[in-house]
């Protein structure tokens, strides 16, 4: 990262930029002392950090938890296969176009980051003195929020830990009854995979439409061969988004014409 900030600023200060990216631009405020905003390197440092990691490690740990998911439970997988099938079919590739018309993947990956944080704890510091559900707490207090309890709690989730997309399709039993475009937000406090507020993820969109078309190609293109059992390991590892214990091992048996499919596109 110190290169690739080095690199920027020499070929800033060479004149070498004709298009600037967001780092050019970042770079430019933090060096421009009449900005009110002040930014340190250390910033633009933390902040292409946080995106990278975030982009990769977190949306990676959730594909796999998906896959993992379906791999036991064939009948949801089942269920999003022919959704796939019927409404995309097998003689082009799956596009980010479809995805609105299809609500059981969309419920899959809800379901999944329902089970699967890949982001369990946030942190908050308190500005003033408050008070949440009675408990007072002390102006500068770190709070921490368990997003993975939340999403798994039993008075707002029946079944809690069982994994039921079913939960997410609009009129079915649905316990938090949000419509769907809503539920990413992080406004009903019964789900939160993405945190909330000014500080809740900004990534979101970016993930869950990577997680959609990904998961959605890997279920068109290919059944799904456990390496040596009949059902995945879904022990939870540790780790800062809580990855699975043992790496999903598995094997793609292609169910269309690959050369085909990718042609077409
Ligand atoms: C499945 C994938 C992802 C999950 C589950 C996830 C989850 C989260 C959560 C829970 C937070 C903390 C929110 C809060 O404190 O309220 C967060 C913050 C953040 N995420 Fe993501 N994220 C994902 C993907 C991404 C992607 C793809 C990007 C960027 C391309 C990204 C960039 C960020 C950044 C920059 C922050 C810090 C925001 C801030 O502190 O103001 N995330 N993410």
């Amino acid at each position: 990262m110190d290169g690739i900030i080095s690199k920027h600023e020499i070929d800033i200060r060479d004149g070498k930029r004709e298009r600037m990216d967001m780092m050019d631009i970042l770079l430019r405020i933090s060096e421009d002392k009449t900005s009110d905003l002040k930014l340190t390197k250390a910033d633009i440092k933390g902040l292409f950090l946080d995106l990278f990691l975030g982009s990769t490690e977190e949306t990676s740990v959730a594909l796999q938890w998906a896959l993992a998911e379906l791999l036991n439970h064939p009948k949801a997988l089942k269920k999003l296969q022919d959704e796939i099938d019927t409404t995309v079919g097998l003689k082009r590739l799956v596009e980010e176009s479809d995805i609105p018309n299809l609500p059981y993947l969309r419920a899959v990956i809800k379901e999944t980051l329902r089970l699967h944080p890949s982001l369990p704890l946030v942190f908050r510091k308190c500005r003033e003195d408050s008070k949440i559900n009675g408990f007072p707490i002390a102006k500068n207090s770190r709070i921490a929020i368990n997003l993975y309890a939340t999403n798994r709690d039993p008075k707002v989730w029946e079944d809690a830990a069982e994994f039921e997309p079913e939960r997410f399709l609009i009129n079915a039993i649905n316990t938090i009854g949000l419509a769907d475009e809503e539920d990413m937000k992080g406004q009903n406090f019964s789900y939160v995979p993405f945190g909330g507020g000014r500080r809740g993820c900004p990534g979101a969109n970016l993930a869950t439409s990577a997680l959609h078309i990904t998961l959605a190609a890997l279920i068109q293109c290919f059944h799904w061969k456990i390496k040596g059992a009949e059902k995945v390991n879904m022990e939870e590892g540790a780790g800062f988004s809580v990855p699975m214990a043992h790496p999903l091992v598995c094997y793609p048996i292609s169910r269309v014409n690959l050369s085909d499919i990718l042609l077409i596109n």
